[in-house]
């Protein structure tokens, strides 16, 4: 328990913080960010050579602390929408439960804890691209875009495309083509991904005036775009392997989601009604989550079935 200061959800001048642990871990938006640690786990395995088991789970814990990190700072910044917005009004900030300052010391305090102890423990390549990463996220996209331009989350999107390269180059100290075109995939995922879900709310986002593609351009035009993102998607979703660092299973599960998934945009964008399009776009924003997870699920399962045969010596 702690005196916080003025909260913005009620006049009260000074009060015992009601904040719990569970409000903390609010703060570093675990239900998004265990998609995104997943990512930059497989981008770990995914690598050449063997990593060190700790240092593994140390480079993954950094990610999952950065990407924490980001996601406090995130809500620090946001508090004056996140309390206009049904979606977001119950975060511990608008409710009340934390002040801004707090979150502001919990977020940068995580921030350099993560990125100091990857780039010392690690590789200082890894901890640089995450001390970017959060930069880009909390900077570049939450303070800049996001409330400037309807390309907000396609520039923005690059900080949740990232996670791989972490990953890889914290087991390898580069940075190299595949590990680029796995951050090509969640990029390319990404305005999918949310304008879908921005169709649905956008309500909220009007309510607290952020220029999302559906509020500035229209859904005629966002569904459009939608169909354009997932058409060159899909084919760079195959393209580990094609390059060879992923194999046949891989290959064959990237073609079949990634025609699911155009099917789902064409769908959405071919909707009769009103109805019919939240419908859709409920629908397209659920399977792009299957289809990101299960892509990368597939990868790190080769993966794995790969190690364990060099290791009892079935294959060199
Ligand atoms: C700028 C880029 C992105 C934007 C604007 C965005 C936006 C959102 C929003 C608004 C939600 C709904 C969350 C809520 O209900 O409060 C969401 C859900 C989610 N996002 Fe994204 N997202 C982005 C990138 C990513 C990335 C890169 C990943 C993973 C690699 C990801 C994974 C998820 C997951 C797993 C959920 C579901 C969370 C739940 O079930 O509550 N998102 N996204
Ligand atoms: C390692 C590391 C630092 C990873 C970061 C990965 C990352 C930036 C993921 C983006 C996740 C996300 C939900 C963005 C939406 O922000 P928003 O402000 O549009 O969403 P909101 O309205 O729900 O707050």
């Amino acid at each position: 328990m702690s005196v916080i200061g003025k909260n913005i959800a009620s006049d009260n001048e000074y009060r015992l913080s009601e904040a719990m642990a569970s409000d903390y871990i609010t703060l570093l938006k675990p239900r998004v960010m265990s998609l995104v640690v997943f990512t930059g786990f497989v981008g770990l395995m995914a690598a050449p050579g063997h990593m060190n088991p700790v240092l593994a789970a140390i480079t993954i814990l950094c990610i999952a602390v950065g990407a924490g990190a980001s996601g406090a700072l995130n809500m620090w910044y946001d508090a004056d929408i996140d309390i206009i917005m049904k979606r977001t009004r119950n975060r511990p900030i608008p409710a009340g439960l934390i002040s801004p300052e707090q979150v502001l010391v919990f977020g940068l305090t995580l921030s350099v804890l993560s990125v100091l102890t990857l780039g010392l423990l690690v590789n200082w390549l890894s901890g640089a691209l995450l001390a970017f990463t959060i930069f880009f996220y909390v900077v570049i996209y939450s303070m800049w875009l996001k409330r400037s331009t309807p390309q907000n989350i396609v520039i923005g999107g690059a900080s949740g495309a990232f996670p791989p390269m972490i990953g890889w180059a914290a087991a390898t100290g580069s940075i190299s083509l595949d590990s680029i075109v796995l951050f090509l995939i969640i990029f390319l995922w990404t305005p999918p991904h949310f304008w879908a879900l921005s169709l649905f709310m956008s309500n909220d986002y009007e309510a607290a005036r952020i220029p999302m593609m559906p509020n500035v351009k229209g859904e005629a035009s966002t569904k459009r775009q939608i169909v354009g993102y997932s058409l060159i998607m899909a084919p760079v979703g195959v393209l580990p392997w094609v390059l060879g660092f992923a194999g046949l299973t891989y290959g064959v599960v990237s073609i079949l989601m990634g025609l699911a998934f155009v099917y789902y945009a064409w769908r959405l964008r071919n909707a009769p009604t009103h109805e019919t399009m939240i419908a859709s776009a409920r629908k397209l924003f659920r399977f792009s989550l299957l289809y990101l997870a299960g892509l990368f699920a597939t990868l790190l399962a080769e993966v794995l079935v790969y190690k364990a045969l060099v290791g009892f010596g079935v294959i060199a």
